[in-house]
Formats: structure tokens, C-alpha cells, sequence
């Protein structure tokens, strides 16, 4: 496995938001985390990645310990996050937010991730903060590949996006997956990334409501009615 959470509680002082979760992303592996706002999404990826203390239970990343780690250290062990909101830095280049991104700035080479969003080529030498929404979010994608992550954690790629550019966005992580790192994407839009993902998981009040594979959660009459807008299930007609 590469991320295997067990009974993970988390919150923030004495707040828990996240209560005993336990998930699973496998190499190569696209993982959804859907649920309602303040379920406690967002927080679970800022667990993994150490930047709330207040943390028990386990989080593995290919076999190593990450709970009572220091922020370097999950880094170290191969954990990539982007942030909502993707935090690039809008007054460097593409190309410097990119060199940010790798753990050897001086001898990165941004061939790897130019080729996933060959967009990004064309515009390496503008500033980051003139671009589109969509072409800002696969810079903040790129730049979290730089350090070749095992473990991709994307929180809210569809934020502010119009569909059509979150598909295309999406349609990439099948790539990143493929050289066999693990995506766990925490999305509002449980339609889109179901879509795209190999399994999923449905956060409500910091538990694991629902679980299974993106074609049995899309089916589920649950999951139809609360978060892909579909039909209620209907009562049989007599
Ligand atoms: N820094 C913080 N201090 C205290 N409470 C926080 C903090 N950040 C988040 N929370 C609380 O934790 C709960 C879960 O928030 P979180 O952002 O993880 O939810 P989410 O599922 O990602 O929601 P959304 O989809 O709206 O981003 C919420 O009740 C929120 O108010």
C-alpha cells in the first residue's frame, strides 16, 4: 500500500473533526474522498501531512510511520500536497514556482511535468498570478510533481474552475497515476472525480459513511441522492 490510515482522530486543539478513519490508497491507485462541507476533507489531508499536530491512530506511507514525524520528514517519505486555494507564488514565474517545487531546485528538470501539461511550456517565463484559473491549478499540480512524489494529495482541484477545464485537469491524473504514484483527491464535485478515480470514499462528520470501488459508490442510491444530484430512490410502485 502507499498511504494506509488506520483509525486516524485529528482536529484542532480540543476540536476533533476526524473520528477513528481508516482509508487506503495503493501505488498507481486514484482515490476520491467526497463528502459534504466541514466533514473534516481537508483536514484529513493536513494530517497526512503533519501540519496539524494534534494526531492519533496511524498514517503509512509505503511502510513508514508518519504520525509524531516532522513536516520535512513526510515530505521526505514521498508526500506531495496541494493545497485549496493552490498557494502558488503569483509573482514568480512558472518556471521558478516549478523549481520551487523540487527538492533540488538547482538541478530540477522540468521535462517530466512539462510533459503532463505541456500547456505550461509555452508559458514558463510568465508570472504566475496572470494566468487562468485552470492553467494556475495544473502549475500547482506540476509543481507538487517536481519532487516525484510516491503520494499526490490534491485538495479541491475544481475550486473556482469551469467543468470543462477540471475535465480536462482530471484526464491527467490517470497519467501521474500510471508511473505509480497514489492520488488521493478531496473533491466538492463527487461526480467529477468519481469519474476519473479507481475508488472512493464518502466523509460525513469526520467518519467514513460509505466506501467501494467509483462504480458502485456512482451507483449507490445514497451517494446518487445526496451528492450527484440525482433521483431520491423511489418508493416501488404498487
Ligand atoms: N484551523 C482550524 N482551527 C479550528 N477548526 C478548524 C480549523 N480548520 C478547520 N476547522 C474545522 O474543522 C472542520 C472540518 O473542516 P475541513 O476544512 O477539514 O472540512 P472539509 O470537509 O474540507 O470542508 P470543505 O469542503 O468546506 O473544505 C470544520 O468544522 C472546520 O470549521
Amino acid at each position: 500500500m502507499m498511504l494506509e490510515i488506520d483509525r486516524l482522530t485529528a482536529g484542532y486543539g480540543r476540536v476533533r473533526v476526524l473520528h477513528e478513519v481508516s482509508l487506503s490508497v495503493d501505488e498507481g491507485e486514484i482515490v476520491a474522498l467526497v463528502g459534504p462541507n466541514g466533514a473534516g476533507k481537508s483536514t484529513l489531508l493536513r494530517a497526512v501531512t503533519a501540519m496539524i499536530p494534534d494526531r492519533s491512530g496511524s498514517v503509512r506511507v509505503a511502510g513508514r510511520e508518519l504520525i509524531g514525524v516532522a513536516v520535512e520528514d513526510v515530505a521526505a517519505a514521498g508526500v506531495a500536497h496541494v493545497p485549496e486555494g493552490r498557494r502558488l507564488f503569483p509573482g514568480l514565474t512558472v518556471r521558478d514556482n516549478l523549481r520551487l517545487g523540487g527538492w533540488v531546485p538547482r538541478n530540477a528538470d522540468l521535462g517530466p511535468v512539462l510533459e503532463i501539461f505541456p500547456r505550461l511550456a509555452d508559458r514558463l517565463n510568465q508570472v504566475a498570478g496572470s494566468m487562468s484559473g485552470g492553467e494556475q491549478q495544473m502549475c500547482a499540480i506540476a509543481r507538487a510533481l517536481m519532487g516525484r512524489p510516491r503520494l499526490l494529495l490534491i485538495d479541491e482541484l475544481s475550486l473556482g474552475l469551469a467543468p470543462l477545464v477540471v475535465d480536462e485537469i482530471l484526464a491527467r491524473l490517470g497519467g501521474i497515476a500510471e508511473s505509480g504514484t497514489g492520488v488521493l483527491l478531496v473533491e466538492q464535485d463527487a461526480g467529477a472525480a468519481l469519474e476519473v478515480a479507481d475508488r472512493g470514499y464518502v466523509l460525513e462528520l469526520g467518519r467514513i459513511g460509505l466506501s467501494g470501488t467509483a462504480a458502485e459508490l456512482a451507483a449507490d442510491p445514497r451517494m446518487r441522492s445526496a451528492y450527484l444530484g440525482g433521483d431520491p430512490p423511489q418508493a416501488p410502485v404498487s
